[in-house]
This record gives C-alpha cells, sequence and structure tokens, in this order.
C-alpha cells in the first residue's frame, strides 16, 4: 500500500481530514471525517471552540484506524490571524477569540499614532484589516495587560493544535506572515515593531518553513490512536495551501473562494508599493519563499449568513439557482464594507444598504442571494482589474478553487463580467495543497513542480467561458 497523509483542513465554515496518496501518478483522496466550524459566543466575546476542534482531529484521526488507513504524517491548516496564549505551564490564557470579534475596533488607528501605516505596509507588506493579529495583540496590551504579562507562548491555530498532537511549539512561514508582525524581507518577526507597540517578543517562536517534520505524536496520543504519525508542517494558513494546489497557473489568477474570497497571483517578491498599498493588496508568505500576493474580498461568508438567516431553508445550491432567477445588477453592495464584517443579520443589513444608497431592496430569497453574487462578482472583477494595473499586463485566466467553485452560476458569473476564461477546481484545493507539502517532506515527490504537474492531472477543473453580450453595463454609482 502506498504512503497516506492525512491532511486536516479547517476553514472558518467547516472542518475536513482527507487521506491522500499517490497511485498510478495520480493523486487518490479519501475524505475520512467532515465537521462544522463556527464561531460561539463565551462571555462578551467571539470564539472559535478549539476544545471540540481538537477533539475533532482526533476523531478524524481514529476513523482513520477504521477505514484501514495508516497515514505517516498528519498536517494542519486553518484560518490565519488567531490565535492562543499559554502560560508558562502550557495552560490557556484566554478563549480563543476570533476575528469577526469587536475588540479591534478602534486599535488600527491607534496603531498608526505610533507606527504609520505607510512604514508598517514597507515592512511587512500585509494588507490592513482590522483583525490582523497585530491590532488583537494591541488590544489585549491597550486592555488586558495583566493577560500579555503572563503570556509565555503565542500560538496561531494550526500550531495550538500541532503543540496538542506533538508537544512541539513553533511558527510557521506562510501563517506567521499573516499576523502583519512579520517582515518581509527578512521573513523573521519583527523585534523592533514589537517593541514599538510593547508587545512582548518573547513568546513568539521561531518561525519554521513548510515541510518542516516537528515530530512523532505526544506518546500518550500515539498509545491511544494505536499508530504513530509524523506531524509535519504543511502551509499552514489554508490560502497558502490552496494556492499551491491551484492548478491553473500560466497567466492565471486564482480565487480562493471559501468563507473569504482571496484573490491574487503568485509573485517571487514581496511587492510594497504605493498603488498596492492603495489597493490594500497583501504578501502573504508563500511556499518557497514564494508571496502570495492578494486581497481579502468578504466573501461567501455573506451567502452563508443569508442562508442563517433564512434558517437554512434553503441548500447552498439551491440559493445560487434561485439568484439566477432574478434579473442581475438590480442592486449592489460594496461587499468589503466593515458592516458586513459581522452584521446581526445579513439580509437586513444588505436591505438597508440599498436602501440607503437608493437602489431598489432585495426582498425575496432570489433578489438576496442575486445581489450578494452579483456584488461579489463586481468586486472580484475590480480585483482583477487593480492586479492588472500593478502588474502592468493582462491576465487570461481566472482558477477558481475551493468550495465556492462548486457555485457554478457563479463562476458563469465571473466569466461574464470579467470577460475572462474561468477554472472551476479543485473543490478541496486547500487540503491537497496541504498534502502536497507533506509528500514532498516525504520524499514522495521532488517539488512544487513535479506535485502540481500531479494535482492537473487527478483533478477535475471546469471552463467556463464568457457568454457574448453578457458582459452587464453595471450600477457602479451605488457601490460607495
Ligand atoms: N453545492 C454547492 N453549490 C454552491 N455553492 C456551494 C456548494 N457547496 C459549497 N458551496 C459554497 O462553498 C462555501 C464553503 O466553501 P469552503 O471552501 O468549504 O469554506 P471554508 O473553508 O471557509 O469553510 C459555502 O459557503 C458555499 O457558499
Ligand atoms: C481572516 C483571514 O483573512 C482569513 O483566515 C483568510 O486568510 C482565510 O484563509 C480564509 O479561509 P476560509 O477557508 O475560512 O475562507
Ligand atoms: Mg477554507
Amino acid at each position: 500500500m502506498g504512503t497516506y497523509c492525512l491532511a486536516v483542513d479547517i476553514g472558518a465554515s467547516s472542518g475536513r481530514m482527507i487521506a491522500g496518496t499517490i497511485i498510478a501518478g495520480k493523486l487518490e483522496l479519501t475524505e475520512v471525517h467532515r465537521f462544522e466550524n463556527k464561531i460561539i459566543q463565551k462571555g462578551q466575546h467571539s470564539c472559535w471552540d478549539t476544545d471540540r476542534l481538537f477533539q475533532e482531529i482526533k476523531t478524524g484521526i481514529m476513523k482513520c484506524k477504521k477505514q484501514d488507513i495508516q497515514p505517516q504524517s498528519i498536517g494542519i491548516d486553518t484560518w490565519a490571524v488567531d490565535f492562543v496564549l499559554l502560560d508558562g505551564n502550557d495552560n490557556l490564557l484566554t478563549d480563543c477569540v476570533s476575528y469577526r470579534d469587536p475588540r479591534t475596533d478602534g486599535m488600527m488607528e491607534k496603531v498608526f499614532e505610533i507606527f504609520s501605516k505607510e512604514r508598517l505596509y514597507l515592512e511587512t507588506g500585509i494588507q490592513f484589516q482590522k483583525f490582523n493579529t497585530i491590532y488583537q495583540l494591541y488590544s489585549l496590551q491597550q486592555n488586558c495587560p495583566e493577560v500579555l504579562k503572563k503570556a509565555e507562548s503565542f500560538l496561531l491555530i494550526p500550531e495550538y493544535f500541532n503543540f496538542l498532537l506533538a508537544g512541539v511549539k513553533a511558527s510557521e512561514y506562510t501563517n506567521a506572515s499573516s499576523t502583519q508582525l512579520v517582515n518581509a524581507f527578512t521573513k523573521k518577526w519583527d523585534d523592533s515593531l514589537m517593541d514599538v507597540l510593547s508587545i512582548k517578543k518573547e513568546m513568539f517562536h521561531e518561525i519554521k518553513m513548510p515541510k518542516t517534520v516537528l515530530g512523532p505524536l505526544r506518546k500518550e496520543l500515539a498509545a491511544e490512536f494505536g499508530m504513530d504519525i509524523k506531524v509535519i508542517l504543511p502551509a499552514t494558513h489554508d490560502t497558502g495551501s490552496a494556492v499551491i494546489s491551484a492548478p491553473v497557473q500560466e497567466d492565471a489568477i486564482y480565487i480562493s473562494s471559501g468563507t473569504w474570497s482571496l484573490i491574487g497571483v503568485e509573485n517571487p517578491f514581496p511587492i510594497c508599493v504605493t498603488k498596492a498599498l492603495d489597493y490594500n493588496f497583501t504578501n502573504e508568505g508563500g511556499m518557497d519563499h514564494q508571496f502570495r500576493f492578494l486581497k481579502n474580498i468578504m466573501g461567501l461568508w455573506m451567502i452563508q449568513e443569508v442562508k442563517r438567516n433564512y434558517q437554512d431553508e434553503f441548500t447552498f445550491a439551491e440559493l445560487a439557482c434561485l439568484a439566477q432567477e432574478e434579473l442581475p445588477f438590480q442592486a449592489m453592495v460594496d461587499v468589503n464594507d466593515d458592516r458586513f464584517l459581522k452584521p446581526v443579520n445579513m439580509i437586513e443589513e444588505i436591505q438597508d444598504y440599498c436602501r440607503e444608497t437608493g437602489q431598489t431592496i432585495p426582498l425575496t430569497p432570489g433578489e438576496v442571494a442575486r445581489c450578494v453574487f452579483d456584488s461579489l462578482a463586481v468586486s472580484y472583477k475590480e480585483a482583477v482589474e487593480q492586479i492588472e494595473h500593478i502588474f502592468e499586463k493582462e491576465f487570461s485566466q481566472i482558477n477558481v478553487i475551493g468550495g465556492g467553485c462548486q457555485n457554478e452560476k457563479l463562476n458563469q458569473l465571473i466569466a461574464n463580467v470579467t470577460g475572462k476564461d474561468v477554472y472551476a477546481g479543485p473543490v478541496e484545493a486547500t487540503a491537497i495543497g496541504n498534502l502536497a507539502v507533506q509528500l514532498m517532506a516525504l520524499g514522495e515527490v521532488k517539488d512544487i513542480k513535479e506535485v502540481r504537474k500531479i494535482i492537473y492531472q487527478s483533478f477535475e477543473v471546469k471552463k467556463y467561458q464568457p457568454e457574448n453580450g453578457q458582459i452587464p453595463i453595471m450600477q457602479r454609482s451605488a457601490v460607495k
């Protein structure tokens, strides 16, 4: 039997554990476990249920055993920026607060009073999102300094799960870069930035690169599972893993489409020029010292919330079909407006926005869904134009990867709105990229070039071409 690796990919809306092995030149996947992820209220904060998530990881490992799959290695990737703090006895000092928590409101502006926005961008190259780790830590420093005083260890989410699995504390580069505390050029923690912000630099661990083998499982876990597994660092930022496996590379822009839409390209160096700052692009760390030049777009979070507001009466596929029955571009919102980050009710927030901008108010589920998808597509188009402006070249194709690539109507809309060929797939790009790095670490494949070839041969990628005359005249005025 071939070498199995086990990918744990936990996004903001769901987690999945997928075993992978190469058979006859193709990467074969076995979905071992899938579970829900969501934000829960703990006291006054919006938090992640890390205890339950770690139990889900253990459940997935036990399911491997039941399916007679003995993974040689395991790699964990999750969403970015969020973290835990441990004291000197490795106890959690706080709940794991989510990036959607309001504790960072106003913190970015406070940091700019000490460290200019321009300099922060020049040194880190990271987009300005109010929930970046730097602002979360600054909020703690301002409001609960006693917690930071006791903190001996800062661990991002995947690193915390690695610590629980293997007892090793290590930071991983792709995810560390998302904190806006890593220097884009040295690829190390930016000590001078931390000193200026009085953030305790001693609690940060050495940054390791993807492919690093952290070690075996803790003895008690190996005994519990009845097998030992090497814990390997993939690109632990889920988008970093997704980009590794984006099969359409040539002249292509990727959209990692899940809760968030991360739209960008791979680049060999950080682009920290004023244009990139003005457009709020980021230079997150990638595999083999590449950079993920991309930007966050609010993403399918909006339709997740619409679905929840309708008490899950409709599936995602049904909402996509209902939207398709509506006239296009009747109502548009600026999806990246902070008001959509965590509204009490997404449907009402969208309707308020349309009312405030003098537009037709979407009322039916189809109208609301159409407004979301049209607005996302326009936001993607804008980002594509910004990328082409910065690179001073045209990109001919867009590769939509992740769960959102199953939205066929949206894929076609993206093609129509951008006028570019859209390649959709693979759905589990993140887990596949995670597996790819483990296979490289174990010597099963030589390098990223070889693994991308295998991925391209292994998974269906569906093509959507712009439909004639379907590039609509959009009401741009409505989008502030
Ligand atoms: N059958 C489907 N049709 C249309 N959209 C879908 C379908 N299945 C999933 N999606 C979209 O994929 C999104 C989840 O993508 P995923 O990559 O799993 O997210 P994350 O990793 O952030 O949890 C959902 O929010 C939904 O909008
Ligand atoms: C908050 C971050 O920008 C976010 O984690 C993003 O980087 C990301 O990776 C989102 O992944 P999802 O799978 O949750 O969409
Ligand atoms: Mg994801």
